[in-house]
């Protein structure tokens, strides 16, 4: 059984629920018994240092490695994307996204995932002609046409430039309010993780070391009151001096 937490407690219905995670690779425990809930819709980033086991954690979520104890039990649809945009290199952009997808009207799901993150017109073009930007929008169009309940997003911006990842921020930030997922974003960005999440956790020791309940407005910016200290506390946590 899963361990409750607080958005359970508060009576929201739960999209993920992860109990006693335990993960070693020999005898290095990276993962030593994480309990975690992600309420419907919340948005949960996940934090931590290089190497405190956040992949290893995604990854063991999605279902991707095998050698992981513990359990965990998704409530609907998940759907991942990676910090590469994992695209195949010999399909055009319209048959990645609707890779292994069948059933009713195809076509029209994958035009319309397309146009939701701004590339209905480059359907037919191979990922190789696309920029980083694009074919990470790609990727994300690739999760959506699914109509995940949860998305799990590992550094889904990091190999993006500064610019670029502010628009994906935004860009996600529509999507969610727009449909209503709910997110793990695995991130290194401080600023990242307060400008998306409802909640921070710090993964430190193969524990999550920190809960930080985000109480910020939806459309919350850097210069928002409260932004400053969250960011300092958050920094001072994973040791960063902030002076
Ligand atoms: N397949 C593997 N074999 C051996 N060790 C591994 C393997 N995958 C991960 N590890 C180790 O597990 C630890 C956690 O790795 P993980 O990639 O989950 O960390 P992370 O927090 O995501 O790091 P980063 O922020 O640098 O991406 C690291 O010490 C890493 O070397």
């Amino acid at each position: 059984m899963a361990t409750r937490t607080a958005s359970q407690l508060t009576g929201a219905t739960p999209v993920l629920t992860a109990h006693a995670i335990h993960r070693a690779f020999g005898s290095a425990v990276v993962l030593a018994g994480v309990d975690l809930t992600i309420a419907r819709g919340e948005v949960v980033a996940l934090l931590g240092s290089s190497g405190s086991g956040k992949s290893t954690l995604l990854r063991v979520l999605a279902g991707l490695d095998g050698d992981a104890s513990g359990e965990t039990v998704v409530h609907g649809t998940a759907a991942v994307v990676f910090q590469e945009h994992r695209l195949l290199p010999w399909k055009r952009v319209a048959a990645n996204v609707g890779l292994g997808l069948s059933g009713p009207d195809t076509a029209g799901r994958i035009d319309r995932a397309l146009r939701e993150v701004g590339l209905a017109e480059r359907h037919r073009a191979w990922p190789a002609e696309l920029s980083g930007g694009q074919a990470q929008r790609v990727a994300v169009a690739r999760a959506l046409v699914r109509e995940p309940d949860l998305l799990l997003l590992d550094e889904p911006f990091g190999a993006l430039d500064a610019l670029t990842r502010l628009r994906m921020q935004v860009l996600l930030r529509r999507l969610r309010a727009e449909h209503g997922f709910a997110a793990l974003l695995v991130t290194h960005d401080v600023e990242e993780a307060l400008l998306l999440a409802d909640r921070i956790l710090l993964l430190d020791e193969g524990h999550i070391a920190v809960e930080l309940p985000v109480d910020l407005g939806p459309t919350r910016t850097p210069d928002d009151p409260g932004f400053g200290a969250l960011r300092r506390h958050l920094l001072d946590r994973l040791g960063v001096p902030t002076t």
